[in-house]
């Protein structure tokens, strides 16, 4: 066993021929470095970076997957992607017949995919979407507000009335409709939100198929994950059936002023699939990511006292004591800002942008990589390189009050909505939302931990790795309205 493990923490510079791969540990026949995974990805690739560099290889089943972990690892590799033909590795569970209306599972940028990713753009989140947007969103956070004011003194569990509030948002853009009760009994879930609950527990389960292409569906997460998108379609069938109906009663009558993203999909032509695929894609990719972020952020500040005090300084300063607030009160509040930057920093929701496979071998960093490697660039381990942050580990909003670096794919070092032409479409939408939610709990509520717990470093800060990394164990605290 000593030898094993001696073995596996060895530095590898792998040649083949007189081609030399970017190092990595040994990896067992067959199975690779699988095992090693099964802790949390991101952090087992975070370790390997720190001991074989920025630029190292690890074999899973029979793939190889690249792992960039450095600004000029993320450089190279993009360059890469943009040099060469690519494709997006689809997970086998996710391969489902419908991928050729799909945006985030597009293998590649397709006509279909720009088509949908400009109609998102120029409807969903420009400047203008956004505006026509807010009081929707507005609307939603001042009913979780009134709702949390009615639970004041109860313990609350944050994630779960976060997400029910995003989804509601995007369930008012998309379809008018709220599709989750706050009040709802969280120990039983339905509907749309047991949907996207699943979709996001089956993206987490590692699948064989994904490793052995020889397996079709060993662990039936093909079918689950098929499942589960039925039952998020189910959740809007009859309105799309209504709304077309109603629109052909209209035909004639130039009545027929849109209302909301579903009639902009209808105006486009889209079909019942593609709208099914569309939705449920901005969904499962736009809720737990945002709703994750806002429950990191508010642990980080229920934590870091000082820090929490400087964000309510600013939201009075600027703000005053209104309790319910405006989007634009929220837009221009730097250390606001700041807080939401450093806990992306510190708890990027997708910690791994998606493997993309070269179909050409090429060099990265001096190195050689053969075609069909999965590339990746680890967001994590470069939020918390000591050589890229100074004291990286800590919650510090204010590295970021005077500083340039933003999230909006030019700093390298901090990309947590991605990079390139597969960049994040709706990280402005995310922010506005993000900004809104969290100063309007912060303005609004103490915060306490249950049990009379008054030391903060009690609180659980652990995380979870799944296609949104979340905290392992869900906030709950008690609001104390400050009203
Ligand atoms: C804090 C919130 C969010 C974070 C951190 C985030 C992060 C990301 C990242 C990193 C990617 C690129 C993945 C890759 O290249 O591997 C991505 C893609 C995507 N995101 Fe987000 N996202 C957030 C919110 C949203 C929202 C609110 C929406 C929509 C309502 C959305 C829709 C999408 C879509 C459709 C893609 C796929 C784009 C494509 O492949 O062309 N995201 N997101």
């Amino acid at each position: 066993l000593i030898i094993a493990v001696r073995i596996t923490t060895k530095a590898v510079d792998v040649q083949q021929g007189n081609q030399k791969l970017p190092p990595g540990p040994y990896s067992w026949p067959i199975i690779g470095n699988l095992p090693h995974m099964l802790k949390g990805p991101h952090i087992y690739l975070t370790q390997l970076a720190r001991s074989y560099g920025p630029l190292c290889s690890v074999k899973l089943g029979t793939h190889l997957f690249v792992i960039g972990s450095s600004p000029m690892a993320a450089t190279e590799i993009m360059r890469a992607h943009d040099k060469l033909p690519t494709y997006r590795w689809v997970p086998k569970a996710g391969q489902d017949g419908l991928q050729d209306y799909s945006l985030i599972w597009a293998t590649q940028c397709t006509d279909h995919w720009k088509l949908l990713r400009s109609l998102c753009r120029t409807e969903l989140f420009s400047a203008k979407g956004l505006d026509l947007q807010s009081s929707l969103r507005e609307k939603n956070v001042d009913k979780m507000v009134g709702f949390l004011k009615s639970k004041q003194g109860s313990l609350v569990n944050v994630r779960e009335l976060v997400f029910a509030s995003t989804v509601n948002i995007l369930g008012n853009i998309c379809f008018s409709k709220d599709f989750i009760d706050l009040d709802d009994d969280h120990k039983e879930r339905r509907g749309l939100k047991r949907a996207l609950y699943r979709l996001m527990k089956l993206g987490t389960t590692p699948n064989i198929a994904d490793f052995y292409p020889r397996f079709e569906d060993p662990q039936g997460l093909k079918r689950k994950t098929s499942e589960a998108m039925n039952e998020a379609f189910g959740a809007w069938e009859h309105i799309i059936k209504e709304r077309r109906a109603t629109r052909e009663a209209q035909k004639d009558t130039d009545s027929s002023d849109e209302q909301d993203f579903l009639d902009t999909m209808l105006g486009s032509g889209f079909s019942d699939l593609q709208i099914n695929q569309l939705t449920v894609e901005l969904f499962s990719g736009g809720t737990h990511s945002t709703a994750s972020t806002i429950e990191w952020a508010l642990a980080e500040l229920i934590k870091n006292k000082e820090a929490m005090f400087a964000l309510r300084e600013e939201l009075k300063r600027e703000i005053g004591f209104t309790n319910y607030i405006k989007e634009s009160q929220v837009s221009h509040l730097p250390y606001l800002h700041a807080c939401v930057k450093e806990t992306l920093r510190l708890h990027p929701p997708a910690p791994l942008l998606h493997p993309q496979a070269i179909l050409e071998g090429c060099e990265i960093m001096k190195y050689t990589v053969p075609k069909n490697s999965q590339l990746i660039i680890n967001v994590w381990a470069m939020g918390r390189d000591p050589n890229l942050w100074e004291d990286p580990l800590t919650f510090k909003p204010e590295r970021f009050c005077d500083s340039n670096v933003d999230f909006k794919g030019q700093d390298f070092k901090f990309l947590p909505f991605g990079v390139g032409k597969r960049m994040c479409p709706g990280y402005p939408y995310a922010i506005k939302q993000i900004h809104l939610m969290l100063a309007s709990l912060v303005q609004n509520f103490d915060w306490f931990l249950p049990n009379n717990i008054e030391d903060l470093s009690k609180l659980d800060m652990s995380e979870n790795f799944g296609i949104i990394s979340q905290r392992k164990k869900p906030l709950m605290v008690i609001p104390k309205c400050k009203c």
